[in-house]
């Protein structure tokens, strides 16, 4: 069966025409912070695909606070409308946390009123040393390597209206940050951004597909996802030149050709299979995929039919 059976493929000229005329465009201060994100980012990739994307977010929300609304008038009691969580997935180095910085950026946009929280399930890593003491080290970003429990938890103490805090994932030190936390406190919209939210743990009583609202899955061909994996970890090299606490400086001494044998491996070895035994096949559980070509460029869009 035809995986994108349940989807609506649109192409991205019929995408960017759906909600033109209702969409503001984008005022010169805010031109300059999503350049400040990313300055690769295409100016035109935002008007045309992530401002109706934004635009469809909005509908999701107001069919959210519907609900609450009716549901509060079903039970006659006053029904707070919960937060919004919208998962970002897809492979390492194919564009999830700049998708998901683009993404708050332009809700807060739309929602100047409203607070839009990020996080990334890194920060449900194991330490290093717990992964060493799993016997897992090879196996980060796999799904033992992550605390999905701990996710979960912190899904529903969001969507309960909690204040929590989550440990950091540090991509500098390649490991979770001693001592430090992210605090989200009641957001009304998070985003929550990872190889794994699409993956299904369970405990007795919760499913984490249930909190999530909306889901996008960043999508690209193999080949180009591996070219963006090795300019990412040659960005990543040059960050470390003179940061001696840098996990990535150690690779600054070898020869290029070495270290791009490295990093060709750790892509062959960890990334490649993590992506075709466990994240793509969560694909087509996503509402929407963005399927993206060279340079980043989105080219089409699915759109789950129901
Ligand atoms: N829209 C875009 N335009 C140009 N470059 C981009 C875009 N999105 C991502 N990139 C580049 O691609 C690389 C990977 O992007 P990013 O770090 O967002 O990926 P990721 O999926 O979050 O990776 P990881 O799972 O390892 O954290 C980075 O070098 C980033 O600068
Ligand atoms: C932290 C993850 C798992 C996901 O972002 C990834 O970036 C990673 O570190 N993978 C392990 C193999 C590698 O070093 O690329």
């Amino acid at each position: 069966m035809n995986e994108f059976i349940n989807f609506d493929e649109i192409s991205r000229e019929t995408w960017q025409n759906l909600y033109k005329t209702s969409i503001a465009p984008l005022t010169h201060d805010e031109l300059e912070s999503i350049r400040s994100l990313n300055d690769e980012i295409s100016l035109k990739d935002v008007q045309d695909v992530y401002l109706p994307l934004v635009h469809l977010l909005r509908l999701y929300k107001k069919n959210l606070e519907d609900m609450s609304f009716s549901k509060g008038l079903f039970l006659q009691k006053i029904v707070k409308t919960p937060p919004l969580i919208i998962g970002i997935s897809g492979s390492v180095a194919v564009g999830k946390s700049t998708t998901a910085r683009l993404v708050q950026l332009l809700l807060s946009r739309a929602f100047p009123k409203l607070s839009v929280e990020l996080v990334t399930t890194d920060g449900f890593l194991y330490t290093t040393d717990d992964l060493k003491n799993r016997g897992i080290l090879d196996r980060k970003g796999f799904p033992e390597s992550y605390d999905m429990e701990r996710l979960l938890a912190f899904l529903y103490h969001v969507k309960n209206g909690e204040k929590c805090e989550i440990p950091i994932y540090s991509h500098e030190t390649y490991d979770i940050l001693p001592d430090q936390v992210q605090t989200i406190d009641s957001p009304d919209i998070l985003i929550v951004e990872g190889i794994n939210v699409l993956q299904n743990p369970q405990n007795q009583m919760l499913y984490i597909s249930d909190f999530y609202d909306f889901s996008i899955y960043v999508d690209a061909e193999e080949e180009l996802i591996e070219k963006w994996y090795l300019e990412r970890f040659d960005s990543l090299l040059k960050l470390a030149k003179y940061d001696t606490t840098n996990f990535y400086h150690q690779f600054t001494k070898m020869s290029t050709s070495k270290v791009v044998n490295l990093a060709k491996e750790t892509w062959a070895r960890v990334n490649r299979i993590n992506l075709k035994e466990y994240i793509e096949p969560t694909r087509n559980r996503a509402e929407v995929i963005l399927h993206k070509s060279e340079n980043h460029y989105v080219d089409k869009i699915y759109l789950k039919k129901f």
